[in-house]
């Protein structure tokens, strides 16, 4: 009977999947054995003339064992019914060396098969694995780390068994089972049709039983996926989860996923079991139905006790390769779900892959030069532009990005800034082209980065992620990775420059300490300092540091930004962030809020003018207003055509990208009060004022709301973008 899950699950490949080719999570494709079989089996190129040989060698020991039984039959016959000695020696010696042949045949094909299967397994990880390299960072946001683990671990395995292991166990028995169907009609055909009736039983036992067990099994898979994302993500927070004292709660977590998995575990053994006991009585069903017509013919003497028992042990050996046959249905039933969830995750798309290479490739551009010799001199100087670029997440509602533009200069410092969601991180993703814009391009030197193969522009544009990258290696190594093959005076230097070859030397074996991701060994300031040395060797030309100070305390950010500087000095970079100590420094400040550049400026001209800017500049020694809640006016014709009130003692204005060419000037205001407490917080506004700027310009007894009208905080009623 089909359960609820066979149910929604029966047709072939109905999991939903999205414009990239991605299933809803959980939701991995239902798929026939055959479909499963033939997406794996050109991972066996290279392989199969191994196969070919354990089939020959299973083709040699099923002889082997058919001639053995065979003689034992001469045997029983000759030596024993008549009780001559002489008899003996010759079948004997014959039998010994036959089984010496099997045994060598048995273990070739035996050994080179687990060699096979190995390669096969290791193979499809690094198949699987490459593929999950390139996927675009939303796939890691939807699918939980240990689930994925769990299919490049268990999930790779269990399909070996389905291909390699599968096809080999079945080539083998099935020369097994026609060699002693054939020896059995030899020795006694009507025996032998007798047995061949009731084999169909087998089958049908099996049919039965794989049904029920596929639902199991990718139950069993699926729970499996999640006690490993439980176990990883309680021991990755382990300071958290004791800090707040969340043990019980994360033993609860792991008990409702182990719980699952108990099920379907408890469930897929009783099915087993249950199976195996059925085939058991089948075979007694066989075996019975031979003695009785073997009985029958002795007794009218159409038959030998030789023959009889031979046709039994040739029965004794008939039957596990018929039964492994049938069983081999259920073990690809189980291998099956493993199947379909490596299939959800290699039918995942790339966002990006490199260009084709053109026809008339200019040898000299950096950009369109030979893709597979690529000269240091083509070095890029370092132009970045981004031109009206527009970009949505796969499945958000929104953009991200809204038709945003900037450039920066070989040799610039821009810092990007804004409230937290306001888009920061994304350009850095267009930047590094972890995703093409939906509309615009991102030009390096003048050319589309879409033109350079992606390992290529990634040499040229160096990320410093907000995470540091620490690799279970040295510290050497750790650094090294920026430019493999580096020497160790190199790395040195780069530890020098980035302050963190004191802290290095003073290891327990300096730059030969293992670190690792997980390790207590180095603090958050010291790991960011390897970080940066490693970005320090790889000597690209852009540099995209996002929110590099992040997790630092005042001290440690302090140490970290002056080799900082010095990685900066000479390259174009561009700096995401909230800490904006690095602002005074940059050549042009960029603030970004909902997808859009609202302001750009030098900082003080943007503190002058009292805009956006001013903002977040007070706002990061203001707890009131933290800049992860803060809004930012937009630069919308509507919202920039009102003026802001005239007020005695105002800065200068200054034009910027964002407001140019609409005919329209914010006014600033120097010096403008701090934004109140929330004690100080009034209630009305603006209806009844008519007041619009903001909160440090707000008279006193007003509420402080942005000057398109949105309220301050997102979680205030909602405010009608115009
Ligand atoms: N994978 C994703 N899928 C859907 N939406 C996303 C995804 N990643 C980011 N977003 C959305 O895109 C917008 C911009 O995100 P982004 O990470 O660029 O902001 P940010 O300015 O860098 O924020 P923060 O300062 O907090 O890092 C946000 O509204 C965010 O919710």
């Amino acid at each position: 009977m089909p359960t609820a899950y066979s149910e929604y699950r029966a047709r072939e490949g109905d999991g939903e999947r999205d414009e990239h080719g991605e299933y809803e999570t959980g939701d991995a494709p239902v798929i026939a054995t055959r479909t499963a079989f033939r997406r794996f089996w050109p991972l066996t190129r290279g392989l199969r003339a191994g196969l070919l040989c354990v089939w020959l060698c299973a083709i040699g020991a099923a002889l082997a064992e058919t001639e053995a039984i065979l003689l034992f039959s001469d045997l029983t016959d000759n030596a024993l019914e008549k009780g001559s000695l002489g008899a003996f020696w010759s079948p004997a010696a014959e039998w010994l060396g036959v089984a010496v042949v099997g045994a060598i045949v048995g273990y070739a094909g035996n050994s080179l098969a687990s060699w096979l299967t190995e390669c096969f397994v290791m193979r499809l990880r690094d198949h699987v694995f490459s593929h999950v390299q390139r996927l675009p960072p939303h796939f890691f946001q939807r699918h939980r780390q240990g689930d994925l683990l769990s299919r490049l671990t268990s999930d790779v395995e269990a399909i070996e068994t389905m291909v390699v292991s599968g096809l080999v166990g079945a080539a083998s028995a099935a020369f097994s089972a026609l060699f002693y169907a054939i020896a059995a009609i030899w020795l006694r055909w009507d025996l032998a049709a007798a047995t061949f009736v009731l084999a169909p039983l087998f089958w049908l036992a099996a049919r039965r039983f794989s049904g029920l067990l596929g639902d199991v099994s990718r139950a069993g898979r699926a729970a499996d996926g999640a006690i490993t994302s439980v176990v990883e993500e309680s021991l990755g927070n382990i300071v958290l989860t004791q800090a707040y004292g969340r043990g019980d709660a994360e033993r609860g977590r792991l008990k409702k996923e182990a719980d699952s998995w108990f099920r379907a575990s408890v469930r897929s053994q009783r099915l087993t079991e249950a199976y195996e006991q059925l085939v058991q009585v089948i075979e007694t069903v066989c075996v019975l139905a031979v003695i009785g017509i073997g009985a029958w013919e002795i007794s009218t003497g159409r038959m030998t006790l030789g023959q009889l028992l031979a046709f039994s042990a040739f029965l004794g050996y008939l039957y596990p390769p018929v039964r492994s046959l049938a069983q081999l249905n259920l073990t690809i039933t189980a291998a099956k779900a493993g199947a379909e969830r490596l299939i959800e995750v290699l039918d995942a798309q790339p966002s990006v892959g490199d260009p084709e290479p053109l026809p008339y490739a200019d040898p000299h551009s950096f950009a369109y030069g030979n893709m597979n010799t690529y000269q240091p001199e083509g070095r890029p100087q370092g132009a970045v532009e981004v031109r009206n670029v527009s970009f949505r997440y796969p499945g958000a509602d929104e953009d991200s990005l809204k038709n945003l533009s900037f450039t920066v200069q070989p040799g610039e410092l821009v810092v990007v800034t804004g409230p937290s969601g306001a888009g920061k991180s994304t350009i850095s993703k267009m930047l590094l082209r972890f995703y093409d814009p939906d509309h615009g391009s991102v030009l390096l030197d003048g050319a589309p980065v879409s033109g350079l193969p992606l390992a290529r522009l990634r040499e040229h544009i160096t990320l410093l992620p907000q995470e540091t990258l620490v690799l279970h290696d040295t510290v050497r190594a750790n650094i090294a990775c920026g430019r493999p093959g580096a020497s160790d005076r190199a790395i040195m230097e780069a530890a020098r420059a980035a302050d963190a070859h004191d802290f290095v030397v003073r290891l327990p074996e300096g730059y030969d300490t293992l670190v690792d991701p997980h390790s207590a060994q180095l603090s958050g300031g010291q790991l960011q300092r390897l970080a940066l040395a490693r970005a320090i060797l790889r000597d690209s030309p852009v540099l995209v540091l996002d929110e590099p100070t992040t997790g630092l305390d005042a001290m440690a950010a302090r140490r970290f930004v002056k080799p900082l500087r010095r990685l900066m000095s000479g390259r174009t970079t561009i700096v995401i962030t909230h800490d904006l100590d690095l602002a005074p420094d940059a050549d042009r400040i960029l603030v970004v809020d909902r997808g859009r550049i609202v302001e750009t400026g030098r900082h003080e001209d943007l503190l002058v003018r009292g805009g956006a800017y001013a903002r977040l500049h007070q706002s990061q020694h203001n707890p009131l207003m933290d800049t992860g809640e803060l809004r930012l006016p937009l630069s919308s014709t509507q919202t920039l055509r009102f003026a802001w009130p005239a007020r005695s003692g105002r800065g200068t204005s200054s034009s910027s990208e964002a407001t140019r060419g609409n005919g329209w000037e914010p006014i600033g205001y120097g010096g403008g009060a701090p934004a109140q407490s929330a004690a100080d917080v009034p209630t009305r506004y603006p209806e009844e004022t008519g007041f619009l700027g903001y909160p440090q310009d707000a008279p006193r007894g007003i509420l402080t709301r942005l000057p398109d009208g949105r309220p301050l905080f997102r979680d205030e009623p909602p405010w009608h973008e115009s």
